[in-house]
């Protein structure tokens, strides 16, 4: 669906469903490519470098590899051999009843130690436990191990995970995970006060184990990584809320896909691919061309809502602003917004219902309503994508926001409505359309509601989140599914969604003809509006802190390049307390307005960059240059948002003893 994209751009913002990443690797495989050693290689480097990096000799350091029976083990054994043939103690846990037993030889060889826990385990080098207390005692050996360790390489399932994890992989995940998070005992350091008990740094193998791979929910027990080292190609859960939230940084090995002829099932929105979307103004161009947006939002209750989204509105490169409503806001509005025009008129776009009262509510005698209600009835209902008409010239793209979703019209919508809930607001919605369904329901499986949605309603469903969605038209009968999760957790604060309506608006209005060509454009189109608003964000908050991060390419070629660029970008991705800098500071929904437009000054200078394989969207100002770039998405892996952030930012560089090391892993 996205155009403009180079290769990298798409290798590193597209992800497929686990059947078409093995269609990619048979044909690899089929002219012998060592995938697994590829995986592998990338794995130990990758091992080498968090231990590293987090002060700790990796040649005197302790590492427990979590190997399951499939290829994903595999990858783990192989790389665990390539540890421990350099000097590393490695012990690797079999979680299944065997492994893949070329590797298990190599792992023996290079002097790992294979522990087997399956009482009906053929492993070799180690005998299987001969009673259930035995398992369960190798078990306990086993947790304990891998909570002292300063690694654990998680390679129990990759992507053949079926459903939620059972049997040994699903109780060490569970009690992993809960010893990660704290609910487990704290060490009692015997001096009357308590220490947060030792963390092992985690590695997963391609995915993290229990996370479902092509929904991005999670089913059951699972292991969260600090780092993903990923094959091949983006996997949904690497994207989709709320299995992204345990992946970590993610790193993907280029195997060299071959990706023209497959489909995408998730894409996250990018810089470059923002920048392509944003309409620039021609010489021809009068205020009308460049796109009117009606709003109708705020009310005498919540005026401010009314400022906020007509505010916003007129800083993303609208030709003029509508607003709709009583007296009250209307004030508010011209006095923060000379020029906006009050009442009835042309527009291109609509943004409706922020800031006014649902049904239901104390306030639902709202006036606002109503004149949503005649604009919806005027120009809402139209046929549904699967039905044989199509929409009409009248049918104007619409934000469809807060107090107007429940004014929708029951029949089909169009791809050029936008709907912008939050979790509360869909499920208030799905109810209405029959669905047994809650908020936190919605937040568990964020992606499979969403797309009920767009099959109820026909509309574009933009659901927001930390990782924000967009589900509507695709290929065919399949949905297009976009994520952007850019933006820093200080975003989430009261108004940010007015906001984002008023901009969302703004591009539907700015890109009307766009939309009347194809009106599946109107998907890309919300998504670049949430990216916007979370880059203002992060510049208004002088924040490096992001819900999704976009992987950095691993390339064997350029060894040094990738240790420097995964320096600067988990460093940068860190919630310790050195990185407060880049954490930024706590921001209210006018700041991100203030910020709007520099944010798309800078998206639209980076096509224009001299090196886009360096380079990053230059900031306006020199003075707060390390919070200003976007990190994720230039057209490189090497644009993380931290190149600038050098001068500013303690970065924790290798030794040279650990760089001569790291590179041998390279062979
Ligand atoms: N193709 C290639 O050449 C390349 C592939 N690559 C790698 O291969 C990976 C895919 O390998 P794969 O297909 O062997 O599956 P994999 O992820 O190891 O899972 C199977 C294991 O999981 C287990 N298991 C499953 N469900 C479970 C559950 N619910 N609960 C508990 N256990 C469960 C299952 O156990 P079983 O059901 O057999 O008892 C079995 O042990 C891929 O992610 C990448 O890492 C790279 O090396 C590049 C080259
Ligand atoms: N944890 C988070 N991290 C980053 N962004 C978030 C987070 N939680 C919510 N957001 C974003 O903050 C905005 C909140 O919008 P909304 O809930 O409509 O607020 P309001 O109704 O007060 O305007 C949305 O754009 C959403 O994507
Ligand atoms: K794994």
């Amino acid at each position: 669906m996205v155009d403009q994209d180079s290769s990298t751009d798409r290798l590193m913002n597209s992800a497929y469903e686990a059947g078409i990443i093995r269609s990619l690797e048979a044909p690899l495989l089929d002219e012998g490519q060592p995938l697994m050693q590829e995986a592998a290689q990338a794995v130990a480097v990758n091992a080498w470098l968090m231990l590293s990096q987090a002060g700790l000799d990796p040649q005197n350091s302790r590492i427990v590899l979590l190997a399951g029976g499939g290829n994903n083990g595999g990858d783990g054994l192989y790389a665990g051999a390539r540890l421990a043939a350099i000097g590393a103690d490695v012990t690797a846990v079999a979680t299944s009843s065997d492994v893949l037993d070329e590797a298990a030889q190599t792992f023996v060889q290079a002097g790992g130690i294979l522990l087997a826990l399956s009482s009906d385990a053929d492993i070799p080098s180690s005998d299987a436990p001969s009673s259930p207390q035995e398992v369960a005692e190798r078990i306990d050996e086993a947790v304990e191990l891998a909570q002292a360790a300063d690694l654990v390489i998680d390679a129990m399932t990759g992507i053949g995970l079926t459903g939620a994890l059972r049997g040994i992989p699903e109780t060490l995940a569970s009690q992993l995970s809960a010893h990660m998070s704290g609910e487990t005992e704290e060490v009692n350091t015997g001096e009357g006060s308590t220490a947060q008990a030792h963390n092992p740094l985690i590695l997963a193998v391609d995915i993290p184990s229990g996370v479902g791979v092509d929904d991005g929910s999670l089913p059951g027990p699972y292991l969260p990584a600090d780092v993903t080292v990923t094959f091949g190609a983006m996997k949904p859960c690497l994207l989709l809320p709320p299995a992204a939230y345990a992946c970590g940084h993610i790193v993907l090995v280029d195997f060299g896909f071959d990706v023209d002829e497959v489909q995408a099932s998730v894409e996250a929105m990018s810089a470059s691919r923002c920048s392509h979307l944003l309409r620039v103004p021609e010489r021809e161009d009068s205020k009308y061309t460049r796109g009117v947006v009606g709003l109708v939002t705020g009310s005498e209750n919540f005026p401010g809502a009314a400022v906020l989204s007509t505010r916003a509105c007129a800083s993303c490169g609208v030709g003029m602003v509508r607003y709709l409503g009583p007296e009250r806001p209307s004030e508010h509005v011209l006095a923060a917004l000379p020029e906006a025009v009050l009442g009835p008129g042309r527009v291109e776009a609509w943004v409706l219902g922020s800031g006014v009262a649902a049904a239901g509510s104390s306030k639902q005698q709202d006036s606002q309503r109503s004149t949503i209600a005649q604009i919806l009835e005027a120009h809402g209902s139209w046929p549904h994508q699967g039905s044989q008409a199509h929409e009409t010239e009248d049918s104007l793209p619409m934000v469809v926001d807060a107090g107007a979703l429940d004014l929708l019209p029951a029949e089909g919508l169009g791809p050029k409505v936008v709907l912008t809930p939050h979790a509360g607001e869909l499920a208030a919605l799905l109810q209405d359309l029959g669905e047994d369904v809650t908020a936190s329901d919605i937040a568990a499986e964020p992606v499979r509601w969403a797309t009920r949605t767009w099959e109820l309603t026909g509309a574009t469903v933009l659901l927001k989140g930390a990782i924000t969605l967009v589900v509507g038209d695709g290929q065919g009968q399949d949905p297009a599914v976009y994520t952007t999760g850019f933006g820093p957790a200080w975003l989430s604060t009261a108004g940010s969604g007015d906001v984002l309506a008023g901009l969302e608006g703004a591009l539907l209005a700015s890109q009307s003809t766009l939309l009347a060509d194809d009106p599946r454009k109107a998907i890309q189109l919300a998504a670049a509006g949430a990216y916007i608003h979370a880059y203002a964000a992060n510049l208004a908050s002088h924040s490096q802190d992001r819900a999704w991060r976009q992987p950095l390419l691993f390339n064997p070629d350029q060894g040094k390049d990738f240790i420097e660029e995964a320096n600067r970008a988990w460093q940068a991705g860190s919630r310790s307390v050195e990185s407060m800098g880049p954490l930024g500071h706590p921001i209210h929904a006018a700041d991100i307005i203030d910020q709007l437009e520099r944010a798309q000054g800078l998206l639209l200078a980076l096509p224009f960059q001299s090196d886009p394989a360096t380079d990053e969207p230059a900031s306006a100002d020199g003075d707060d240059d390390w919070a200003a770039e976007p990190d994720e998405d230039n057209m490189s892996s090497t644009e993380s948002a931290d190149s600038s952030q050098a001068s500013n930012e303690p970065t924790h560089h290798l030794s040279p003893a650990a760089l001569v090391a790291i590179e041998s892993l390279w062979f």
